[in-house]
């Protein structure tokens, strides 16, 4: 397993350094002591009895499958849930202070404990300096704010955290990965100065591509070294080894593993994690390619420029590339999601002009689209999972116009049980599941349908590992079953184990294939990161990046 990624490469790519996992540095008292903490929903008790130290200067990793409770721990640490009995059996001390609970979150913020949720708390029709700023207005003189110094602040901060964007300008129209890094930088700006606090980042990495994880990864350290205790919920591994210095993982509501992370192995974390060691994750894979039922000609969209890429049954073809390359925008450009330039798409033979293509054909020509965004794109929070799930094969359901429930039911509940959709009930609103079972009955929805593309766009984002390793079987199934797959990812590992061939996106074009021999981690990694005179970081063999997209094998 690769621990930092490529820390001198990234340093170059990225203009500063990426700083390790500072274990020597001197680590101060406790910040925060959690005992005995317990947390039901309904009869289901999550959590029960769960101890936590956060020490200053320390990274400290939360680990835990979907839906083991470590989103409700953070909630509860931050004053947004009540534990239950708050006050009888759950304490908590803050720099060694006992203080009560629930916690008020007004408190929790002043007191210097800073969450940034899964749900991104970023408001879209607010504008940059709004979202990073509101509630943090300092006045001067007369009550006034001093507009000039907070634009030219935020503009610094903006800058220095590598977000392309204005002050002035609306949340809603910053990509989907600026958008994380500008909650990430509000979480930063609640830290106290003067005393150590605590920073809560629960899956920041989760909509970020590898070069906004380092940014990510390096502004973590700083607060660390800062004196603050940060706290990193994540599903990826190498992020755990790569920034943390402590481990936690919560299995069946209790802590079940403490340890240094130095200390720890791959394999002992999936154990704690899983309750069972994990055999391989990627399946065998042995492709039969069959005929093209993906044909992409010329196509542009607001970012991508002049893409051509086939697709044949029985393959898995990757599709990757840095923040802003333009790989983030294709799937929606083939499923007529968003607006097509000029260019054309054909789904198993059927050919669409840039003005015909829509969802709703893309779905009856046999494409379907699984989207990075689940809370906005993919599901409704508010409809049961049956209700999701169901959606797009309700038509199965229904007999001389009326709805057979129990066979929908039935049907639902088998194909959350294959997904492994935890708890295994169908009326609960999509919204009560933890954000990577969403993921999950969000996946059964599509693959359901047996399309003949299927685009997934981070198909693996915020699921644990052994989740990872089913849906991955899940693929290699479907493209046995002869659909092609498309998936777009920032998951290098993923790309060079699962897939055919993988495309190559720079500055919005195509800018290298890699399949066969030629196709690895490392060398995705190299030729994302090409730099703009084409030579690669640390792999001088690779070839131009503005030369016609060579393919490599
Ligand atoms: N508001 C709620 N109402 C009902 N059940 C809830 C609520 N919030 C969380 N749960 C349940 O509590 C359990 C723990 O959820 P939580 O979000 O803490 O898990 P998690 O470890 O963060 O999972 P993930 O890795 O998928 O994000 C899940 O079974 C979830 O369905």
């Amino acid at each position: 397993m690769v621990r930092l990624r490529f820390p001198k490469l990234l340093s170059q790519a990225l203009g500063h350094e990426i700083m390790s996992p500072a274990n020597d540095m001197a680590v101060a008292d406790p910040v925060i002591s959690l005992r005995n903490i317990s947390k039901s929903f309904g009869p289901r008790k999550v959590l029960d009895g769960v101890n936590l130290t956060l020490s200053g200067g320390q990274v400290h990793a939360l680990l835990g499958q979907n839906g083991s409770g470590k989103s409700t721990l953070i909630k509860i640490l931050s004053g947004v849930y009540q534990p239950d009995d708050a006050g009888q059996h759950g304490r908590m001390l803050l720099r060694g202070e006992p203080v009560d609970l629930p916690l008020d979150p007004n408190f929790a913020a002043t007191a210097g404990i800073a969450a940034v949720h899964q749900d991104l708390p970023i408001i879209n029709s607010a504008s940059v300096l709004e979202n990073l700023m509101i509630g943090r207005f300092e006045t001067g003189r007369g009550w006034r704010i001093d507009w000039r110094r907070v634009r030219n602040d935020v503009a610094r901060a903006l800058g220095e955290f590598g977000i392309h964007a204005t002050p002035e300008q609306l949340a809603s129209d910053l990509p989907e990965a600026d958008r994380a890094m500008l909650a990430i930088l509000r979480g930063l700006k609640g830290l106290p100065s003067d005393r150590p606090g605590v920073l809560i980042l629960d899956e920041p990495t989760a909509h970020l591509p590898r070069d906004g994880v380092d940014r990510v990864f390096a502004a973590i350290r700083k607060v660390a070294s800062q004196g603050h205790a940060v706290v990193l919920v994540t599903h990826r591994l190498d992020e755990v080894f790569a920034v943390t210095d402590m481990v936690s993982v919560i299995r069946d509501g209790i802590i079940a593993h403490v340890a240094g992370t130095k200390s720890c192995t791959e394999r002992e974390l999936v154990k704690a994690i899983l309750g069972f060691e994990l055999d391989a994750l990627y399946p065998e894979r042995q492709t039969n390619a069959g005929e093209i039922v993906l044909n992409v000609e010329n196509l542009y969209g607001k970012r991508v420029q002049d893409l051509s890429l086939v697709a044949r049954r029985g393959e898995v073809v990757g599709v990757t590339g840095l923040i802003g390359a333009g790989q983030e925008e294709i799937p929606y450009l083939l499923y007529g999601a968003r607006k097509v330039s000029s260019g054309s798409v054909a789904v198993c033979g059927q050919a669409f002009s840039q003005a015909e293509l829509s969802p709703a054909k893309s779905i009856r020509a046999g494409m379907a689209l699984l989207p990075a965004d689940r809370r906005n794109a993919s599901g409704v929070g508010t409809a049961s999972v049956r209700e999701n799930v169901s959606l797009p094969i309700l038509a199965r359901f229904l007999k001389n116009g009326i709805l057979r429930e129990k066979s929908e039911r039935n049907h639902v509940r088998e194909l959350l049980g294959r997904f492994e959709v935890r708890p295994l009930d169908p009326e609960l609103p999509l919204s009560a599941l933890s954000g990577g079972n969403q993921q999950k009955a969000l996946l059964a929805k599509w693959f359901q349908m047996k399309p003949d593309v299927l685009l997934l766009h981070e198909p693996t984002h915020g699921v644990d590992v052994g989740s990872r390793r089913t849906i991955f079987r899940l693929i290699k199934d479907a493209a046995d079953q002869g659909a092609a797959i498309v998936l777009f990812s920032t998951e290098y590992a993923d790309l060079a184990n699962l897939c055919d061939r993988v495309v190559i996106m720079r500055h919005g074009r195509k800018s290298a294939e890699l399949s066969g021999a030629s196709l690895s981690e490392q060398r995705i990694v190299a030729l994302c990161m090409m730099d703009e005179q084409g030579s690669t970081l640390g792999q001088d063999e690779m070839s131009d990046a503005s030369a016609p997209a060579p393919v490599l094998n």
